[in-house]
């Protein structure tokens, strides 16, 4: 269905996710549900291993902020990739999973002082430096406890991602990176190779995320190599890494083509020895991080058909049990997503309706205008491409409980993470 490698059809003509049945695991769990594909998971991590880190001896480290739990730390770490981390919240979680620290990525444009002490004192295999105040702060923790760690700086390369606004990262208006236009990105790697404690390993760069051409990518390489050539002539240093960050995009509706990576790491991988070579650089090692394009397309949300309001002539409003708490990306990017009604999957589509959330917000629709069999209350209702930036940014607005997260496998089932209760709704109020 719609490319999913997820979803089937059973002998009782219900939707599957990963061979098990949706409505089964409505009734079991409740819904809201988020409901992960652990296989479509590992699936797309060996499409990188095989397409980047074994085709060019490249490493790709899962950005964790597009979903994070203890589980989503094993199954990386299962799967061989590194993780970037963006918060102490986020390295708390890799360390209680026992994420090797090595493989960790700290990244982040204001990272505390306690946040950077604890990614030394823990170990992490490289933090990404954005700004000058964090080299001041850096210099000044490894100096205090004599520790030595690698990093990478992240640039700002002044490039125009071509994706909504507050999604888009490299380009020169970004709070990301130090601008290479006015040689604030040169002056950082001076600092940092002035620095005994600093081990400088690479340069970073983000274009931005949900980015469905490879040009840019082709670009930044270009962009990097001219920056590492003018490095090496004017401060006789050759950077050895080079890490080109996520934004591989995916499928949410028919406006999005669905890409191998290899669109993308093929790009990546000949431009760099095209370029490395033409200014007579060593090759790098080039990291990418995918976020979005691991486990967008592995995850689903199942929600309960409520009240169904027409409005004559108007509109047909779908009322669901979720809605921008549980996914703020509609109201938030305009985002635009696909459903199926688990129960009626056979069935025709028979009208245009649009399906509405539960929160105080007339903004608060899913899905405006999508065709779907006759939709009656009590329907289980199941959103596409929802793995990504749907529960690492669910709130508790409106005072609704997050939902909980369900792991599939080929016929299996369990909880990886727990319904909110109400209890939980007001353990920190005193
Ligand atoms: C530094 C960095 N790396 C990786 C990612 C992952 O992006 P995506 O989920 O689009 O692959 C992000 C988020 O956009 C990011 O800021
Ligand atoms: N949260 C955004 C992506 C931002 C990526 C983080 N740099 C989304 O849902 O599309």
């Amino acid at each position: 269905m719609f490319g999913y490698n997820s979803l089937g059809i059973n002998e009782n003509g219900v939707l599957t996710i990963s061979g098990v049945d949706a409505v089964l695991l409505a009734k079991i769990y409740g819904t809201p549900l988020y409901v992960i594909d652990e296989a479509e998971i590992i699936r797309r991590c060996n499409e990188i291993r095989e397409s980047h880190i074994e085709k060019y001896g490249g490493r790709a480290v899962y950005a964790s902020k597009a979903f994070l739990n203890k589980e989503m730390c094993r199954i990386i770490e299962r799967q061989g990739l590194g993780l970037d981390v963006v918060s102490g919240g986020e390295l708390y979680t890799a360390r209680a999973a026992n994420f090797p620290m090595e493989r960790i990525i700290f990244h982040g444009n204001n990272k505390s002082l306690n946040e950077l002490e604890m990614a030394v004192e823990l170990g992490v295999g490289r933090i990404v430096i954005d700004n000058f105040y964090e080299i001041d702060n850096l210099n000044y923790i490894v100096k205090s406890k004599n520790k030595k760690i690698d990093v990478q700086i992240r640039i700002n390369p002044g490039i125009d991602g071509h994706t909504h606004e507050f999604i888009k990262t490299g380009h020169v208006d970004s709070k990301f990176g130090f601008p290479l236009f006015d040689d604030s990105a040169f002056f950082a790697v001076k600092s940092v190779l002035e620095s005994s404690l600093l081990n400088l390993k690479g340069l970073h760069l983000h274009l931005g995320s949900q980015l469905h051409q490879k040009d840019v990518y082709v670009r930044a390489v270009t962009v990097l190599a001219e920056f590492i050539k003018r490095i090496k002539d004017e401060l006789n240093y050759e950077i050895e890494e080079i890490n080109l960050g996520g934004g591989f995009g995916i499928f949410y509706t028919e406006d999005d083509s669905r890409k191998f990576i290899n669109y993308f790491t093929d790009a990546i991988n000949i431009s760099v020895i095209k370029e490395f070579n033409r200014l007579g650089l060593k090759r790098p090692i080039v990291y990418i991080e995918p976020g979005r394009w691991i486990i967008g397309e592995a995850g689903f949300t199942i929600y309960t058909v409520g009240a169904i309001k027409e409005i004559k002539d108007v509109r047909k409003y779908i009322g669901v049990d979720g809605g921008m708490a549980d996914n703020p990306r509609p109201p938030l990017y305009g985002a635009k997503y696909l459903a199926l009604l688990a129960n009626k999957i056979t069935e025709v589509e028979e009208e245009v309706v649009t399906i509405a959330g539960k929160c105080c917000e007339s903004g608060d629709i899913l899905i405006r205008d999508i065709s779907l069999p006759k939709v009656e209350s009590g329907d289980i209702l199941v959103v596409l491409s929802t793995g990504a930036y749907n529960y690492s940014m669910a709130s508790n607005y409106n005072r609704l409980p997050r939902p909980a997260v369900v792991l599939v496998n080929n016929g299996n089932h369990r909880l990886i993470v727990k319904r909110e209760t109400y209890e939980d709704l007001i353990r920190n109020d005193i």
